[in-house]
């Protein structure tokens, strides 16, 4: 029969082993709630912000601006490393451009092209650190040629970098041995994110200092399993969606369209039980490349064609005059328009076709919040009652204009600071 009231021959001993035990243990729990107490009042300080978006979608250059905006930018050393990352950018360009070129079946308009083709394919089949100084003659010369310009504008059909014009068109400044890449470089340079990263700022709010942390997680596929590991503690996610890609398909995934893909994981993460508290901003991104598209008279319709019963109609989808406004507003030099509303009407440059696009995309985001579209059927939508705890604030970017980063982040300060002082019950 056990024994309870220490009349074993070792009952002392364990009142003794026990007493103490019990006295380490009330010091550990008097420790630990101390612990927790000074995490409390440090988590109380920091607001911690996600990242979130598909590959590509433009978190890195977000964060980079949030090193401009808030940091002090970049130094002599960071912007000398990023040399070799933007050297390799127009490297990967040309490669992809000479290889579409192939399977596209497009001659080049000059004789000699060829030649400078074999020169950059036998380049990138044994990429040294450092690139040939014939290899910038070369680059340039190709870039100029009618048949690779033919392909560019063929983008939609493979995968090209973003930054492929931006860099192709600076080659004699990015092949100078002096050259210093600048802010709008660093914004423009391509870099997988492969690991979590983080970055922390101090932004003065209503007389006080308030220390933001901002995670950045890579986007593809396969580094999506990762995310969970942030997710504690988080106060409001920066959801990275795209508005330009609608006639891309996934870099992972040849066979996914890219807008799809930011849709169905942009649902997933509104629906997500973890971060059903966590209010998210959401940033409909590239908002320039979706403007070139469309003057380059690339549709949306082609996109919704393909899944005819699943979004709504497009051809009697009108957009409002506020809708255009909020567009205007947000493209680059925009700025200049805000609140003018004479001048606003005067900008030519915008098509009623890319304000539509964007408004029509703007809606699919709104719908997924409202469980009014849904692109996933095997994942549990909630209901309006469900998603009380947390809102869904929407914003245009363009994550390499500065002003407009600049204007969204002022403007999204006060949802997030109120979010936080909420959660650490302050308010
Ligand atoms: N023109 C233009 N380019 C952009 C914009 N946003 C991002 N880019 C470019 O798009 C490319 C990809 O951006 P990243 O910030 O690396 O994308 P990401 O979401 O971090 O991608 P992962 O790390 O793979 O998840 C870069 O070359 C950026 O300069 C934008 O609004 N306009
Ligand atoms: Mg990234």
């Amino acid at each position: 029969m056990a024994c309870f009231d220490g009349c074993s021959p070792l009952g002392r001993k364990s009142y003794f082993e026990s007493s103490s035990e019990a006295r380490r243990a009330r010091h550990r729990d008097k420790e630990l709630t101390r612990s927790i107490k000074r995490d409390h009042r440090k988590d109380a300080k920091r607001v911690k912000l996600l990242l979130l978006g598909t590959g590509e979608s433009g978190k890195s250059t977000m964060t980079k601006q949030m090193r401009i905006i808030h940091i002090n930018g970049f130094s002599f050393m960071e912007r000398m490393e990023k040399v070799k990352d933007i050297h390799k950018n127009v490297l990967d360009s040309m490669l992809t451009l000479l290889s579409a070129m192939q399977t596209m079946s497009l001659p080049f308009e000059a004789d000699d092209s060829a030649v400078s083709a074999e020169f950059i394919l036998n380049v990138g089949a044994d990429p040294k650190p450092e690139l040939p100084e014939e290899f910038w003659d070369h680059c340039k010369k190709l870039w100029l040629d009618q048949g690779i310009q033919e392909c560019f504008i063929k983008t939609s059909h493979y995968q090209l970098l973003d930054c492929a014009q931006y860099f192709l068109e600076k080659i004699d400044e990015l092949r100078a041995s002096e050259y210093t890449p600048s802010d709008q470089d660093i914004l423009r340079c391509r870099v997988v994110t492969s690991s979590i990263q983080q970055i922390e700022f101090t932004v003065r709010d209503a007389g006080q200092n308030v220390r933001f942390c901002v995670y950045d997680v890579g986007g593809q596929r396969g580094e999506r399993k990762k995310w969970i590991q942030v997710f504690d503690d988080v106060i409001a996610i920066m959801y990275v969606g795209e508005m330009s890609s609608f006639d891309q398909t996934l870099r992972e995934d040849p066979t996914r369209n890219r807008l799809l893909e930011s849709l169905e994981n942009f649902e997933q993460v509104w629906n997500n039980r973890f971060l059903r508290p966590v209010s998210v901003l959401l940033f409909l991104n590239k908002i320039d490349i979706l403007l070139e598209k469309v003057s380059r008279g690339r549709s949306i319709q082609e996109f919704l064609d393909q899944h005819p019963d699943m979004f709504p109609d497009y051809t009697t989808f009108a957009h409002s005059n506020a809708d255009r406004n909020e567009f205007i507003e947000s493209c680059p030099g925009g700025s200049e328009y805000q609140g003018k509303r004479r001048h606003r009407s005067s900008r030519t440059d915008i098509s009623a076709e890319a304000v539509k696009t964007a408004a029509y995309i703007k809606k699919l985001y709104q719908m997924i919040t409202c469980g009014d579209l849904v692109i996933n059927k095997n994942i549990q939508v909630h209901d309006k009652q469900w998603h009380t705890m947390h809102t869904c604030h929407l914003f245009y970017t363009c994550a390499v204009d500065t002003g407009n980063i600049k204007k969204v982040m002022e403007g999204c300060r006060s949802i997030i600071i109120r979010k936080h002082l909420e959660r650490f019950g302050i308010l």
